[in-house]
């Protein structure tokens, strides 16, 4: 190693993810020296509180609570955010551009929110942004994307693309337990957002779907254009129905282009997805991308979506890029420095309105179990346009009430949102009704 250069890492944010880079380059530093050619030097890690107690020891010197004695150090060459969030984060990131380091982030809320600005600053600063982590943890979607796969323009793109959901529907499916009863076995893995919402509500997936419609389609969708929804309001018996009828229950990332009409739809979501589908194959903390391209076909890449081995993974992976770039290679091959190739990708594409959006429906009701309930149900169902596929009726001796779960054709969200109107109004029908989607996935 006599006479290789080194290159100096900083790390901003010491939680799960930044103790995981630490700790792997640490472990893994001779074989990681000896494939990148360099020295690597691990500078320091900003930290908020000085005194906590961590699970990787290191000595007093290498933390700071100052984040800008990472970004302002003019030794430092590459900067890891990993402190989450979209303020102090944002700041940093343009700040440690700005003085011409390489960035490297897992923070898909930032990018999400800002990659425009944040991408155009790396440009302008003639550095490099990267960001592997943050879109479906170590499997490597984003090189994938902009590199394995770049002969290809994409019809469909779907996925799990939130560990902590999935996770939560896997046990919830396998103990036939409440999300509330799993959450915190998430939370003691590292899989949690700081922020718990952001991945129950669907915000985190949807921050990693924008993310991706972006990379394969060079347009930023705004969130409140999109269809978002969480796990949150799934009981374990809706698991348990969705198995009844062959189907388990997936929080789905849909990236849909048509190309005839130069639509994109970009929508995030619970979904049922058929049990025999490889998606439905996905359990606990992995995630699932499926990516059909027009050159190569289907292609489906399943690993860890969230966990600090996993995150470090791909974070280390892009210090690699990092030290290569710096070193003087060309960045990847579809950077995100490229404007003018993600500006042509999205020339003339306007995004599907969510109300037209089509999709089949599972819908479950609570009714009072008497005479004519069902002619007023499927009649509220035909009023709205929609046509019952199949009905299963679930009786409650203990209250007289009865659990009807319908499944519908292809309709699309207008009608749905139209039938759970009417059906709410049906004076027989004693709780609110709650829908799902159902996700047919195309043959391979
Ligand atoms: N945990 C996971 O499985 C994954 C996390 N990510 C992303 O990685 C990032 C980090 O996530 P985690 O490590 O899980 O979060 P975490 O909450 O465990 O760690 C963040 C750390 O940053 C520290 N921090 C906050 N403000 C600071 C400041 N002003 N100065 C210094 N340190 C400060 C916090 O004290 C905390 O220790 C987030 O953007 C997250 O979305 C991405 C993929 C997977
Ligand atoms: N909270 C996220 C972490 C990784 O992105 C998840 O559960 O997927
Ligand atoms: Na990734």
């Amino acid at each position: 190693m006599e006479g290789k250069r080194k290159i100096r890492i900083g790390i901003l944010g010491f939680g799960t993810v930044g103790q995981g880079v630490w700790k792997h380059i640490k472990e893994d530093r001779a074989a990681l020296e000896r494939r990148l050619g360099v020295k690597l030097e691990l500078v320091r890690a900003a930290v908020s509180d000085l005194s906590k107690k961590r699970g990787v020891k290191l000595a007093k010197s290498k933390l700071t609570d100052d984040p800008y004695a990472i970004v302002d150090d003019p030794k430092i060459d590459i900067v890891c955010e990993l402190i989450g969030g979209t303020k102090l984060a944002r700041k940093l990131t343009l700040r440690a551009l700005a003085n011409g380091k390489t960035v490297v982030t897992a923070n898909k809320a930032l990018i999400c929110e800002h990659g425009d600005e944040l991408f155009t600053a790396a440009r302008k600063e003639g550095v490099h942004y990267f960001f592997e982590a943050s879109v479906a943890g170590g499997i490597p979607i984003i090189k994938t994307l902009r590199e394995g796969l770049v002969a290809n323009r994409f019809p469909l793109i779907y996925g799990i693309l939130n560990g902590t959901s999935n996770y939560i529907l896997t046990r919830m499916e396998r103990e036939g337990l409440s999300f509330e009863e799993i959450v915190g076995d998430a939370r003691d893995l590292g899989y949690v957002e700081a922020d718990e919402s952001l991945d129950l509500d669907g915000w985190d997936a949807a921050h990693k779907a924008v993310i991706l419609a972006y990379l394969a389609h060079g347009k930023w969708v705004n969130l409140d254009e999109m269809l978002v929804e969480g796990i949150r309001n799934i009981t374990a018996r809706d698991v348990a129905y969705a198995s009844e009828l062959g189907y388990k229950i997936k929080l789905l990332a849909v990236i849909a282009r048509n190309f005839n009409d130069e639509t994109l739809s970009v929508r995030l979501h619970p979904a049922l997805i058929k049990k025999g589908e490889i998606m439905a194959q996905v359990d606990m903390v992995f995630n699932g991308v499926s990516l059909t391209g027009d050159v190569v076909g289907t292609t489906l890449l399943v690993g860890r979506g969230a966990g600090q081995d996993a995150t470090a993974s791909a974070v280390i992976s892009d210090i690699a890029d990092a030290v290569h770039a710096i070193q003087g290679a060309p960045g990847p091959l579809i950077s995100e420095e490229d404007e003018d190739i993600y500006r042509q990708l999205g020339e003339g594409l306007t995004l599907a309105k969510p109300k037209s959006v089509e999709s089949a429906y599972y819908f479950r009701l609570r009714v009072r179990d008497e005479k004519g309930v069902l002619a007023k149900v499927t009649k509220a169902f035909s009023d709205a346009g929609l046509s019952v596929a199949t009905m299963i009726q679930h009786e409650e001796p203990s209250d007289g009430s009865a659990v009807l779960l319908f499944t519908t054709h292809v309709s699309n969200e207008a009608a749905a949102a139209k039938a759970i109107n009417k059906l709410e109004q049906l004076d027989p029908v004693i709780e609110a009704p709650f829908l799902l989607r159902i996700f047919n996935a195309p043959e391979m």
